[in-house]
């Protein structure tokens, strides 16, 4: 499957005006798995440089729900004000990525394990003999493409993302890190994403 973009019939869009202002709602179905996906777009972006550009994964809880457990809402959030702040940019969600790809039932269970024995993001997954992060950005990269944005500047703290977006032939010419606030909820969510899967959390503090 080819990551240079999408067929007509796999796209659709349409202005949206927002509770945050004006955007291009593009709709997409992922030619290889039939997964659909939203852009949300906001100005001149195709064939410009280091375009602001959001990669956020689906968390139902904490991008609808605002769950505090996990920094997806406060995310989800200020990458939107971002792209506001610059006047341009793109906000991919990826919906086949919630749990970090192991769907909804299962990273709810990872939550069970978690409140009942400690366990952290990366030990509840496992001991439930699910994997840690099957994410793929293959659609993403492809929407990208379609939208003509090639180079951009990546709203991330996962370097894992920034590299694998380039394998993708998306050149990520810079990373602005993405840091929502430290809460009480969160704390251990963050710390983990820091120790066992090597996010770049500098304001966590501590050991
Ligand atoms: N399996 C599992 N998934 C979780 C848990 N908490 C949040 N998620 C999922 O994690 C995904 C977000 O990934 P994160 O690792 O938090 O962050 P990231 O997207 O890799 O990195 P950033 O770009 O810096 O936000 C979402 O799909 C959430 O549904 C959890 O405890 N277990
Ligand atoms: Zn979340």
């Amino acid at each position: 499957m080819s990551d240079r973009g999408m067929d007509a019939e796999d796209v659709a869009e349409a202005e949206v005006a927002t509770r945050g202002g004006p955007f291009r709602a593009v709709a997409f179905r992922d030619p290889a798995d039939r997964s659909e996906h939203l852009a949300m777009v906001l100005g001149d972006v195709r064939d410009e440089e280091e375009v602001p550009v959001r990669l956020h994964s689906e968390c139902v809880t904490g991008d609808v729900f605002g769950a505090l457990r996990c920094e997806c809402g406060d995310q989800l959030e200020a990458a939107l004000e971002e792209i506001r702040t610059e006047g341009r940019g793109v906000l991919v969600y990826l919906r086949g990525h919630e749990g970090r790809g192991i769907g909804l039932l299962d990273k709810v269970r990872t939550l069970v394990l978690q409140d009942a024995h400690g366990l952290d993001t990366v030990d509840s997954a496992t001991e439930l003999g699910l994997p840690v992060d099957t994410r793929d950005y293959a659609p993403a990269a492809r929407v990208l493409h379609h939208l003509g944005v090639h180079s951009v500047r990546l709203l991330t703290n996962n370097p894992d993302k920034v590299r694998t977006l380039e394998e993708h032939g998306v050149k990520v010419a810079a990373r602005t890190p993405l840091l929502a606030p430290v809460r009480t909820e969160n704390r251990p969510y963050l710390t983990a994403k820091r120790d066992r899967l090597g996010h770049d959390l500098p304001h966590l503090g501590g050991g």
